[in-house]
């Protein structure tokens, strides 16, 4: 399958992730950064997870899934180990405007997540379109050792460039060969 990779704005979605083991809560960690409006429905929940739960303060309901919990959710993550319920789920909600995710059917996915690195604002994403995610996660940690410590702070000079300096050509220009030069001195 082919997804293009965009970048969203979530935090005024409303997110409900169904399930309560370790598929659920990775997930839920990697929502984490960007938004904490999640709201998580399972019938038990891991140790770790609960963990989690409290010390973000997100909406925990131990309950099976059922379709009510649908209503107002504008992404919805399935991550139990249930594959018929997961069957069920994408029935109920394929016709429905929810930006779906499940654990076991890629071909139900109207998104997936990536392997991400996130230093500040430096956002590296790998994604196999579902062929391999243990490629992805490895291959993310050897991209991870790539990335010089000083990143952030290379990042706040290039933004204090940006919005300091006319826009035109001249600050592309600087701001290209600013980036080439900081890449250059990557060590091999
Ligand atoms: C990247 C990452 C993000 C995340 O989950 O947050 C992610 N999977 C991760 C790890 C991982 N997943 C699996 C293994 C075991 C080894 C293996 O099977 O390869 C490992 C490795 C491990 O756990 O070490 C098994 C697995 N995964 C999927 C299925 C179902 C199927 O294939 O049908 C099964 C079989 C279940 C079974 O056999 O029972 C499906 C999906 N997994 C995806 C994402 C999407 C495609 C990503 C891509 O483009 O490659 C997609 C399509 C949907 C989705 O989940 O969004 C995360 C790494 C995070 C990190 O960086 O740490
Ligand atoms: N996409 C991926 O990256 C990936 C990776 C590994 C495994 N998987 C798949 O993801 C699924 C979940 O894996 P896991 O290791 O988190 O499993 P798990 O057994 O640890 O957790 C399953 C969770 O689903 C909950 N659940 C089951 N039925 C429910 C219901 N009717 N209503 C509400 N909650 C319910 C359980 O309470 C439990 O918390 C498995 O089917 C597995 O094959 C996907």
């Amino acid at each position: 399958m082919n997804y293009l990779p965009i970048f969203l704005n979530i935090k005024n979605k409303k997110t409900l992730v169904v399930g309560g083991g370790e598929v659920a809560h990775r997930k839920v960690l990697s929502l984490l950064e960007f938004t904490n409006d999640i709201v998580i429905v399972s019938s038990q929940i891991n140790f770790e997870f609960k963990n989690t739960i409290d010390k973000y303060n997100l909406s925990y309901l131990q309950d099976n899934y059922n379709s009510k919990y649908l209503e107002k959710i504008d992404i919805l993550i399935v991550a139990v180990d249930d594959l018929q319920l997961q069957k069920d789920i994408y029935k109920e909600t394929k016709d429905k405007k929810i930006m779906c995710n499940f654990s076991d059917f890629e071909e139900y996915c109207d998104f997936i997540l990536p392997s991400y690195i996130k230093k500040d604002n430096l956002v590296v994403c790998v994604s196999t379109m579902g062929s391999a995610p243990a490629f992805a996660k490895e291959f993310k940690k050897y991209i991870e050792k790539l990335i010089p410590n000083d990143i952030d702070s290379f990042l706040k000079q290039m933004k204090d460039l940006r919005t300091s300096l006319p826009k035109g050509k001249k600050r592309m220009d600087l701001l290209r060969q600013k980036a080439q030069k900081y890449i250059q001195n990557f060590k091999q």
